[in-house]
Protein backbone atom coordinates (compact mmCIF):
# COMPACT_ATOMS: atom_id res chain seq x y z
CA UNK A 1 0.00 0.00 0.00
CA UNK A 2 1.15 3.04 -0.68
CA UNK A 3 2.24 5.68 1.83
CA UNK A 4 2.99 9.61 1.69
CA UNK A 5 5.47 11.08 3.14
CA UNK A 6 5.71 15.04 4.07
CA UNK A 7 8.39 17.22 5.51
CA UNK A 8 6.23 20.14 7.31
CA UNK A 9 6.76 23.74 8.46
CA UNK A 10 6.90 25.14 5.12
CA UNK A 11 4.50 28.26 4.04
CA UNK A 12 2.33 27.36 0.73
CA UNK A 13 2.11 29.95 -2.17
CA UNK A 14 1.40 29.52 -5.71
CA UNK A 15 -1.93 28.44 -7.56
CA UNK A 16 -4.22 24.95 -7.71
CA UNK A 17 -6.48 24.27 -10.18
CA UNK A 18 -9.44 22.62 -9.11
CA UNK A 19 -10.71 19.28 -10.28
CA UNK A 20 -14.41 18.21 -11.29
CA UNK A 21 -16.45 17.13 -8.25
CA UNK A 22 -15.97 13.44 -7.29
CA UNK A 23 -19.95 13.46 -6.19
CA UNK A 24 -21.28 15.02 -8.61
CA UNK A 25 -19.56 12.90 -11.14
CA UNK A 26 -20.68 9.71 -9.19
CA UNK A 27 -24.30 11.09 -9.39
CA UNK A 28 -24.50 12.02 -12.70
CA UNK A 29 -22.51 9.33 -14.57
CA UNK A 30 -25.48 6.44 -13.89
CA UNK A 31 -27.83 8.63 -15.37
CA UNK A 32 -26.06 7.24 -19.13
CA UNK A 33 -28.53 4.42 -17.95
CA UNK A 34 -31.64 6.25 -18.14
CA UNK A 35 -31.41 6.33 -22.02
CA UNK A 36 -29.57 4.54 -25.48
CA UNK A 37 -28.57 7.58 -26.46
CA UNK A 38 -24.65 8.84 -25.71
CA UNK A 39 -23.81 11.28 -22.56
CA UNK A 40 -20.94 13.23 -23.16
CA UNK A 41 -19.39 14.38 -19.29
CA UNK A 42 -16.12 16.74 -19.05
CA UNK A 43 -14.39 17.86 -16.46
CA UNK A 44 -14.49 14.09 -14.87
CA UNK A 45 -11.51 13.70 -12.34
CA UNK A 46 -9.65 10.85 -12.42
CA UNK A 47 -10.03 9.17 -9.17
CA UNK A 48 -10.64 5.13 -7.90
CA UNK A 49 -14.07 5.88 -7.42
CA UNK A 50 -14.85 7.25 -10.78
CA UNK A 51 -12.66 3.78 -12.18
CA UNK A 52 -14.91 1.90 -10.19
CA UNK A 53 -18.37 3.34 -11.55
CA UNK A 54 -16.57 2.64 -15.11
CA UNK A 55 -16.40 -0.53 -14.15
CA UNK A 56 -20.02 -0.65 -12.74
CA UNK A 57 -21.63 0.63 -16.31
CA UNK A 58 -20.15 -1.40 -18.01
CA UNK A 59 -21.03 -4.48 -16.72
CA UNK A 60 -24.40 -3.18 -16.61
CA UNK A 61 -24.05 -2.68 -20.81
CA UNK A 62 -22.71 1.05 -21.01
CA UNK A 63 -19.82 1.40 -23.57
CA UNK A 64 -17.19 3.82 -22.34
CA UNK A 65 -14.83 6.26 -24.03
CA UNK A 66 -12.50 8.05 -22.34
CA UNK A 67 -10.70 10.67 -23.35
CA UNK A 68 -8.58 13.82 -22.20
CA UNK A 69 -8.65 17.22 -23.43
CA UNK A 70 -6.41 19.97 -22.90
CA UNK A 71 -7.23 22.12 -19.46
CA UNK A 72 -8.40 25.67 -20.16
CA UNK A 73 -5.64 27.08 -17.39
CA UNK A 74 -2.86 24.86 -18.45
CA UNK A 75 -0.82 24.87 -21.67
CA UNK A 76 0.66 21.11 -21.59
CA UNK A 77 -3.17 19.93 -20.01
CA UNK A 78 -1.29 17.59 -17.69
CA UNK A 79 0.43 20.59 -15.13
CA UNK A 80 -1.06 20.16 -11.59
CA UNK A 81 -3.81 17.59 -12.82
CA UNK A 82 -4.82 20.25 -14.84
CA UNK A 83 -6.06 17.86 -17.55
CA UNK A 84 -9.85 17.81 -18.34
CA UNK A 85 -11.24 13.95 -18.85
CA UNK A 86 -13.52 13.62 -21.06
CA UNK A 87 -16.21 10.46 -20.58
CA UNK A 88 -18.49 9.32 -23.21
CA UNK A 89 -21.31 6.65 -21.85
CA UNK A 90 -23.45 4.64 -23.72
CA UNK A 91 -25.80 2.16 -22.55
CA UNK A 92 -27.77 1.04 -26.10
CA UNK A 93 -29.00 -1.59 -24.42
CA UNK A 94 -29.10 -2.97 -20.33
CA UNK A 95 -26.59 -5.99 -20.47
CA UNK A 96 -26.99 -6.91 -16.99
CA UNK A 97 -29.61 -5.37 -13.62
CA UNK A 98 -27.17 -6.58 -11.25
CA UNK A 99 -24.38 -4.27 -9.45
CA UNK A 100 -21.86 -6.93 -7.76
CA UNK A 101 -20.75 -6.99 -3.90
CA UNK A 102 -17.46 -6.92 -5.20
CA UNK A 103 -17.77 -3.31 -6.92
CA UNK A 104 -20.58 -1.95 -4.49
CA UNK A 105 -18.44 -3.00 -1.43
CA UNK A 106 -15.47 -0.94 -2.67
CA UNK A 107 -17.74 1.79 -3.32
CA UNK A 108 -21.16 3.11 -1.90
CA UNK A 109 -22.02 5.38 -4.55
CA UNK A 110 -22.79 2.58 -6.38
CA UNK A 111 -26.35 2.39 -5.35
CA UNK A 112 -27.20 5.40 -7.57
CA UNK A 113 -27.71 2.77 -10.40
CA UNK A 114 -30.49 1.47 -8.68
CA UNK A 115 -32.78 4.63 -9.70
CA UNK A 116 -31.89 4.23 -13.01
CA UNK A 117 -32.11 0.73 -13.83
CA UNK A 118 -35.68 0.47 -11.99
CA UNK A 119 -36.71 3.17 -14.22
CA UNK A 120 -35.23 2.32 -17.62
CA UNK A 121 -35.15 -1.66 -17.07
CA UNK A 122 -38.13 -2.75 -14.42
CA UNK A 123 -35.85 -4.28 -12.42
CA UNK A 124 -32.67 -3.75 -10.46
CA UNK A 125 -30.10 -5.59 -7.81
CA UNK A 126 -28.29 -4.46 -6.13
CA UNK A 127 -25.87 -5.29 -3.41
CA UNK A 128 -26.77 -3.66 0.21
CA UNK A 129 -23.54 -1.05 0.71
CA UNK A 130 -23.29 -1.68 4.15
CA UNK A 131 -21.80 0.50 6.98
CA UNK A 132 -18.64 2.11 6.98
CA UNK A 133 -15.89 4.07 8.88
CA UNK A 134 -17.64 7.45 9.28
CA UNK A 135 -21.17 5.21 10.10
CA UNK A 136 -23.88 3.37 9.25
CA UNK A 137 -25.26 4.64 6.15
CA UNK A 138 -28.45 2.64 5.99
CA UNK A 139 -30.38 2.71 2.39
CA UNK A 140 -33.86 3.01 3.92
CA UNK A 141 -34.59 6.57 2.44
CA UNK A 142 -33.60 5.36 -1.07
CA UNK A 143 -35.85 2.48 -1.11
CA UNK A 144 -38.98 4.05 0.34
CA UNK A 145 -38.99 6.73 -2.03
CA UNK A 146 -38.91 4.08 -4.77
CA UNK A 147 -41.55 2.05 -2.88
CA UNK A 148 -43.61 5.62 -3.24
CA UNK A 149 -43.33 5.43 -6.77
CA UNK A 150 -44.64 1.92 -7.31
CA UNK A 151 -41.68 -0.38 -6.84
CA UNK A 152 -41.79 -3.57 -5.16
CA UNK A 153 -38.68 -4.42 -2.74
CA UNK A 154 -37.19 -6.99 -1.33
CA UNK A 155 -34.19 -7.76 0.73
CA UNK A 156 -31.92 -11.06 -0.07
CA UNK A 157 -28.85 -12.47 -0.04
CA UNK A 158 -27.41 -8.97 0.80
CA UNK A 159 -29.04 -7.90 -2.50
CA UNK A 160 -31.57 -5.06 -2.78
CA UNK A 161 -33.82 -6.52 -5.54
CA UNK A 162 -36.55 -3.64 -6.58
CA UNK A 163 -39.11 -4.43 -9.67
CA UNK A 164 -41.36 -1.93 -11.62
CA UNK A 165 -45.00 -2.47 -11.68
CA UNK A 166 -46.86 -3.57 -14.84
CA UNK A 167 -46.87 0.14 -17.36
CA UNK A 168 -43.48 1.05 -14.85
CA UNK A 169 -43.30 3.12 -12.21
CA UNK A 170 -45.77 6.17 -11.17
CA UNK A 171 -45.16 9.75 -9.88
CA UNK A 172 -46.03 10.52 -6.25
CA UNK A 173 -45.27 12.56 -3.30
CA UNK A 174 -42.20 11.73 -1.96
CA UNK A 175 -41.38 12.97 1.65
CA UNK A 176 -38.16 12.42 2.94
CA UNK A 177 -37.96 12.72 7.13
CA UNK A 178 -34.03 13.43 6.94
CA UNK A 179 -32.33 15.16 4.00
CA UNK A 180 -30.34 12.77 1.79
CA UNK A 181 -28.04 13.28 -0.70
CA UNK A 182 -27.93 10.01 -1.92
CA UNK A 183 -31.94 9.36 -1.73
CA UNK A 184 -32.63 12.41 -3.55
CA UNK A 185 -30.14 11.68 -6.00
CA UNK A 186 -31.69 7.82 -6.67
CA UNK A 187 -35.88 9.43 -6.53
CA UNK A 188 -35.10 12.15 -9.13
CA UNK A 189 -33.48 9.46 -11.47
CA UNK A 190 -36.20 7.23 -11.11
CA UNK A 191 -38.89 10.09 -11.17
CA UNK A 192 -37.58 11.46 -14.64
CA UNK A 193 -39.19 8.51 -16.49
CA UNK A 194 -42.26 7.62 -14.23
CA UNK A 195 -45.42 8.35 -15.38
CA UNK A 196 -47.32 12.04 -14.43
CA UNK A 197 -45.64 13.91 -11.59
CA UNK A 198 -43.23 13.13 -8.81
CA UNK A 199 -43.31 15.87 -5.85
CA UNK A 200 -39.83 15.33 -3.85
CA UNK A 201 -40.03 17.23 -0.58
CA UNK A 202 -36.96 18.17 2.14
CA UNK A 203 -34.98 17.05 -1.13
CA UNK A 204 -31.49 17.57 -0.48
CA UNK A 205 -29.92 21.03 -2.30
CA UNK A 206 -26.05 20.15 -2.65
CA UNK A 207 -24.90 21.40 -5.50
CA UNK A 208 -23.87 17.72 -6.80
CA UNK A 209 -28.13 17.49 -6.80
CA UNK A 210 -28.22 20.59 -8.88
CA UNK A 211 -25.95 19.30 -10.87
CA UNK A 212 -27.89 16.46 -11.25
CA UNK A 213 -30.72 17.86 -12.67
CA UNK A 214 -29.27 20.25 -14.68
CA UNK A 215 -27.59 16.89 -16.26
CA UNK A 216 -30.92 15.36 -16.51
CA UNK A 217 -32.89 18.35 -18.11
CA UNK A 218 -30.47 18.41 -21.06
CA UNK A 219 -31.41 14.90 -21.73
CA UNK A 220 -35.02 15.77 -21.67
CA UNK A 221 -35.97 15.45 -17.90
CA UNK A 222 -38.89 18.17 -16.70
CA UNK A 223 -37.81 19.52 -13.87
CA UNK A 224 -38.56 22.14 -11.23
CA UNK A 225 -37.11 23.71 -8.63
CA UNK A 226 -33.73 22.82 -8.83
CA UNK A 227 -31.72 24.58 -5.88
CA UNK A 228 -34.33 24.18 -3.11
CA UNK A 229 -35.88 21.65 -1.15
CA UNK A 230 -38.68 20.87 -3.57
CA UNK A 231 -38.46 19.32 -6.57
CA UNK A 232 -41.26 18.97 -9.12
CA UNK A 233 -40.64 16.00 -12.14
CA UNK A 234 -43.21 15.33 -14.64
CA UNK A 235 -42.34 12.00 -15.99
CA UNK A 236 -41.23 12.13 -19.91
CA UNK A 237 -41.19 8.52 -21.62
CA UNK A 238 -37.37 8.18 -23.10
CA UNK A 239 -34.55 10.60 -22.47
CA UNK A 240 -32.03 11.29 -25.16
CA UNK A 241 -27.97 11.91 -25.18
CA UNK A 242 -26.44 14.95 -24.27
CA UNK A 243 -22.93 17.04 -22.86
CA UNK A 244 -22.38 18.25 -19.36
CA UNK A 245 -19.35 19.17 -17.93
CA UNK A 246 -19.32 18.08 -13.98
CA UNK A 247 -19.40 21.51 -11.26
CA UNK A 248 -15.97 22.10 -9.81
CA UNK A 249 -15.34 19.99 -6.84
CA UNK A 250 -16.15 21.93 -3.24
CA UNK A 251 -14.80 19.84 -1.19
CA UNK A 252 -11.26 19.91 -2.65
CA UNK A 253 -11.42 23.62 -2.97
CA UNK A 254 -12.01 23.59 0.85
CA UNK A 255 -9.32 21.12 1.13
CA UNK A 256 -6.86 23.28 -0.43
CA UNK A 257 -8.21 26.59 1.40
CA UNK A 258 -7.76 25.32 4.66
CA UNK A 259 -3.59 24.10 3.35
CA UNK A 260 -2.84 27.90 2.45
CA UNK A 261 -4.98 28.51 6.09
CA UNK A 262 -2.48 25.87 8.21
CA UNK A 263 1.03 26.38 6.59
CA UNK A 264 0.01 30.80 7.07
CA UNK A 265 0.44 30.38 3.55
CA UNK A 266 -1.28 31.65 0.63
CA UNK A 267 -3.17 29.37 -2.35
CA UNK A 268 -5.05 30.93 -5.41
CA UNK A 269 -7.92 28.51 -6.34
CA UNK A 270 -8.63 28.14 -10.11
CA UNK A 271 -11.29 26.44 -12.14
CA UNK A 272 -14.07 26.69 -8.63
CA UNK A 273 -16.53 28.93 -7.10
CA UNK A 274 -16.57 30.43 -4.23
CA UNK A 275 -20.82 30.17 -4.21
CA UNK A 276 -20.40 26.47 -3.84
CA UNK A 277 -18.76 26.81 -0.30
CA UNK A 278 -19.76 29.69 1.37
CA UNK A 279 -20.42 28.67 4.65
CA UNK A 280 -16.77 27.27 4.78
CA UNK A 281 -15.21 30.19 3.46
CA UNK A 282 -17.22 32.47 6.01
CA UNK A 283 -15.70 30.54 8.87
CA UNK A 284 -12.76 31.02 6.89
CA UNK A 285 -12.71 34.60 7.20
CA UNK A 286 -13.60 34.60 10.81
CA UNK A 287 -10.60 33.10 11.85
CA UNK A 288 -8.94 36.07 10.61
CA UNK A 289 -8.08 34.65 6.78
CA UNK A 290 -8.42 37.03 4.25
CA UNK A 291 -10.08 35.23 1.53
CA UNK A 292 -10.70 37.09 -2.31
CA UNK A 293 -13.05 36.24 -4.70
CA UNK A 294 -12.34 36.35 -8.19
CA UNK A 295 -13.66 35.38 -12.05
CA UNK A 296 -12.43 32.03 -11.95
CA UNK A 297 -11.80 30.84 -8.22
CA UNK A 298 -10.67 33.06 -5.12
CA UNK A 299 -7.30 33.18 -3.06
CA UNK A 300 -7.05 32.26 0.34
CA UNK A 301 -4.32 34.61 2.00
CA UNK A 302 -3.54 33.45 5.75
CA UNK A 303 0.40 35.39 5.60
CA UNK A 304 1.26 36.40 8.91
CA UNK A 305 -2.03 35.87 10.32
CA UNK A 306 -2.73 34.04 13.99
CA UNK A 307 -6.23 32.33 13.54
CA UNK A 308 -8.67 32.22 16.31
CA UNK A 309 -10.25 29.40 17.07
CA UNK A 310 -14.04 28.95 15.35
CA UNK A 311 -16.62 26.93 16.53
CA UNK A 312 -18.45 24.94 13.50
CA UNK A 313 -21.46 22.67 13.39
CA UNK A 314 -21.88 20.39 10.02
CA UNK A 315 -25.25 20.66 8.36
CA UNK A 316 -26.85 19.58 5.20
CA UNK A 317 -26.36 22.55 2.26
CA UNK A 318 -26.12 25.22 2.51
CA UNK A 319 -24.25 24.90 6.11
CA UNK A 320 -21.35 23.66 6.67
CA UNK A 321 -20.82 20.74 5.25
CA UNK A 322 -19.43 17.29 6.80
CA UNK A 323 -16.80 16.71 4.27
CA UNK A 324 -15.09 19.55 5.65
CA UNK A 325 -15.76 18.72 9.00
CA UNK A 326 -12.09 16.56 9.54
CA UNK A 327 -9.98 19.18 7.51
CA UNK A 328 -11.91 22.01 9.75
CA UNK A 329 -10.24 19.67 13.23
CA UNK A 330 -6.49 20.13 11.64
CA UNK A 331 -7.04 24.20 11.36
CA UNK A 332 -8.47 24.04 14.70
CA UNK A 333 -5.51 22.41 16.27
CA UNK A 334 -3.69 25.14 15.04
CA UNK A 335 -5.55 28.27 15.91
CA UNK A 336 -5.16 30.71 18.82
CA UNK A 337 -7.81 29.17 21.59
CA UNK A 338 -10.58 26.67 22.05
CA UNK A 339 -12.87 25.99 19.61
CA UNK A 340 -16.27 22.91 18.96
CA UNK A 341 -16.75 21.12 16.30
CA UNK A 342 -20.17 19.30 16.27
CA UNK A 343 -20.35 16.79 14.09
CA UNK A 344 -23.92 16.30 13.00
CA UNK A 345 -24.28 14.38 9.74
CA UNK A 346 -23.10 10.99 10.71
CA UNK A 347 -22.63 9.31 13.87
CA UNK A 348 -18.50 7.94 13.73
CA UNK A 349 -16.78 10.74 11.87
CA UNK A 350 -14.07 11.41 14.45
CA UNK A 351 -11.83 8.48 13.79
CA UNK A 352 -8.94 11.50 12.43
CA UNK A 353 -9.16 12.42 16.37
CA UNK A 354 -6.60 9.86 17.84
CA UNK A 355 -4.30 9.97 14.43
CA UNK A 356 -4.50 13.99 15.15
CA UNK A 357 -3.71 13.21 18.75
CA UNK A 358 -0.34 11.58 17.68
CA UNK A 359 0.88 14.63 16.16
CA UNK A 360 0.08 16.75 19.56
CA UNK A 361 -3.41 17.75 18.89
CA UNK A 362 -4.91 18.51 22.48
CA UNK A 363 -8.80 17.57 21.25
CA UNK A 364 -11.37 15.77 23.37
CA UNK A 365 -15.01 14.64 22.00
CA UNK A 366 -17.81 14.73 23.64
CA UNK A 367 -20.83 13.00 22.61
CA UNK A 368 -21.20 14.11 18.43
CA UNK A 369 -18.58 17.36 19.68
CA UNK A 370 -14.93 17.94 19.95
CA UNK A 371 -13.11 20.50 21.80
CA UNK A 372 -10.07 21.32 19.78
CA UNK A 373 -7.33 23.65 22.39
CA UNK A 374 -5.14 24.91 19.33
CA UNK A 375 -1.28 24.60 19.69
CA UNK A 376 1.56 26.45 18.19
CA UNK A 377 3.31 23.52 16.81
CA UNK A 378 2.34 19.89 15.85
CA UNK A 379 4.97 17.35 15.48
CA UNK A 380 5.48 14.82 12.29
CA UNK A 381 4.18 11.13 13.20
CA UNK A 382 3.63 8.12 11.69
CA UNK A 383 -0.54 8.30 11.17
CA UNK A 384 -2.97 6.43 9.64
CA UNK A 385 -5.78 7.08 7.30
CA UNK A 386 -9.08 5.96 7.83
CA UNK A 387 -11.13 7.51 5.39
CA UNK A 388 -11.03 9.93 2.71
CA UNK A 389 -11.79 13.35 4.28
CA UNK A 390 -10.08 12.17 7.72
CA UNK A 391 -6.47 11.06 5.27
CA UNK A 392 -6.74 14.67 4.11
CA UNK A 393 -6.94 15.89 7.13
CA UNK A 394 -3.87 13.91 8.32
CA UNK A 395 -2.33 15.85 5.55
CA UNK A 396 -3.18 19.34 6.08
CA UNK A 397 -2.16 18.44 9.80
CA UNK A 398 1.13 16.94 8.75
CA UNK A 399 1.81 20.47 5.99
CA UNK A 400 1.91 22.38 9.41
CA UNK A 401 3.72 20.01 11.84
CA UNK A 402 7.81 20.59 12.49
CA UNK A 403 9.32 17.05 11.32
CA UNK A 404 8.64 14.46 9.00
CA UNK A 405 4.93 12.41 8.87
CA UNK A 406 4.02 9.73 6.92
CA UNK A 407 0.47 9.05 5.89
CA UNK A 408 -0.35 4.92 5.58
CA UNK A 409 -3.60 3.43 3.78
CA UNK A 410 -3.78 6.80 1.11
CA UNK A 411 -5.83 4.53 -0.81
CA UNK A 412 -8.65 6.43 0.80
CA UNK A 413 -7.03 10.00 -0.10
CA UNK A 414 -6.82 8.70 -3.80
CA UNK A 415 -10.74 8.26 -3.85
CA UNK A 416 -11.37 11.60 -3.56
CA UNK A 417 -8.09 13.65 -4.36
CA UNK A 418 -6.56 13.68 -8.37
CA UNK A 419 -2.56 14.56 -8.32
CA UNK A 420 -2.36 15.86 -4.41
CA UNK A 421 1.21 15.23 -4.32
CA UNK A 422 1.72 17.36 -7.40
CA UNK A 423 -1.01 20.05 -6.66
CA UNK A 424 0.87 20.35 -3.16
CA UNK A 425 4.18 20.48 -4.03
CA UNK A 426 3.50 23.14 -6.68
CA UNK A 427 2.75 25.54 -3.88
CA UNK A 428 6.16 24.50 -2.20
CA UNK A 429 4.92 21.34 0.11
CA UNK A 430 7.95 18.96 0.16
CA UNK A 431 5.56 15.50 -0.06
CA UNK A 432 6.48 12.49 -1.94
CA UNK A 433 4.68 9.20 -2.39
CA UNK A 434 6.45 5.89 -0.99
CA UNK A 435 4.93 3.17 -3.61
CA UNK A 436 4.62 0.10 -1.97
C1 LIG B 1 -20.98 9.92 -2.99
C2 LIG B 1 -21.56 11.05 -2.22
O1 LIG B 1 -22.15 11.95 -2.78
N1 LIG B 1 -21.32 11.05 -0.91
C3 LIG B 1 -21.79 12.16 -0.10
C4 LIG B 1 -23.24 11.92 0.28
O2 LIG B 1 -23.33 10.66 0.94
P1 LIG B 1 -24.75 9.99 1.16
O3 LIG B 1 -25.62 10.27 0.01
O4 LIG B 1 -24.48 8.57 1.53
O5 LIG B 1 -25.25 10.78 2.45
P2 LIG B 1 -26.75 11.09 2.89
O6 LIG B 1 -27.02 12.53 2.65
O7 LIG B 1 -27.66 10.11 2.26
O8 LIG B 1 -26.67 10.82 4.45
C5 LIG B 1 -27.10 11.77 5.42
C6 LIG B 1 -27.56 11.05 6.66
O9 LIG B 1 -28.79 10.36 6.37
C7 LIG B 1 -28.68 9.01 6.76
N2 LIG B 1 -29.48 8.19 5.81
C8 LIG B 1 -29.25 8.33 4.47
C9 LIG B 1 -29.95 7.56 3.58
C10 LIG B 1 -30.90 6.64 4.06
O10 LIG B 1 -31.55 5.91 3.31
N3 LIG B 1 -31.08 6.53 5.41
C11 LIG B 1 -30.39 7.30 6.30
O11 LIG B 1 -30.59 7.18 7.51
C12 LIG B 1 -27.19 8.71 6.69
O12 LIG B 1 -26.81 7.60 7.47
C13 LIG B 1 -26.59 10.01 7.20
O13 LIG B 1 -26.61 10.02 8.59
O14 LIG B 1 -23.68 12.99 1.13
C14 LIG B 1 -22.97 13.06 2.37
C15 LIG B 1 -23.61 14.17 3.20
O15 LIG B 1 -23.40 15.40 2.61
C16 LIG B 1 -21.49 13.30 2.11
O16 LIG B 1 -20.79 13.23 3.34
C17 LIG B 1 -20.92 12.26 1.16
O17 LIG B 1 -19.62 12.62 0.76
C1 LIG C 1 -17.97 10.34 2.48
C2 LIG C 1 -17.56 10.58 1.24
O1 LIG C 1 -17.77 9.77 0.17
P1 LIG C 1 -18.69 8.45 0.15
O2 LIG C 1 -20.09 8.90 0.35
O3 LIG C 1 -18.46 7.90 -1.22
O4 LIG C 1 -18.19 7.54 1.25
C3 LIG C 1 -16.82 11.83 0.91
O5 LIG C 1 -16.73 12.16 -0.28
O6 LIG C 1 -16.31 12.48 1.84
Amino acid sequence: MDRIRIEGGRRLDGTITISGAKNAALAVMPACLLTDGPLVLTNVPRLMDIESMITLLAQHGALVEDAFAPHPNTASGTADGGATRRLTLRAATIASATAPYDIVRKMRASVLVLGPLLARHGHARVSLPGGCAIGTRPVDLHLKALEALGAEITLEGGYIDARAPAGGLRGAEIVFPTVTVGGTENALMAAVLAQGETVIENAAREPEITDLATCLTAMGAHIEGIGTNTLRIQGVTALHGAEHAILPDRIESGTYALAAAITRGRIRLQGTRADLLQAVIETLEETGVTVTPEADGFTVDARDRTLRGVDVMTKPFPGFPTDMQAQWMALMATAEGASMITENIFENRFMHVPELARMGADINIHGGSAIVRGRAHLSGAEVMATDLRASVCLVLAALAAEGETVVNRVYHLDRGYETVEAKLAACGAAIERLRA
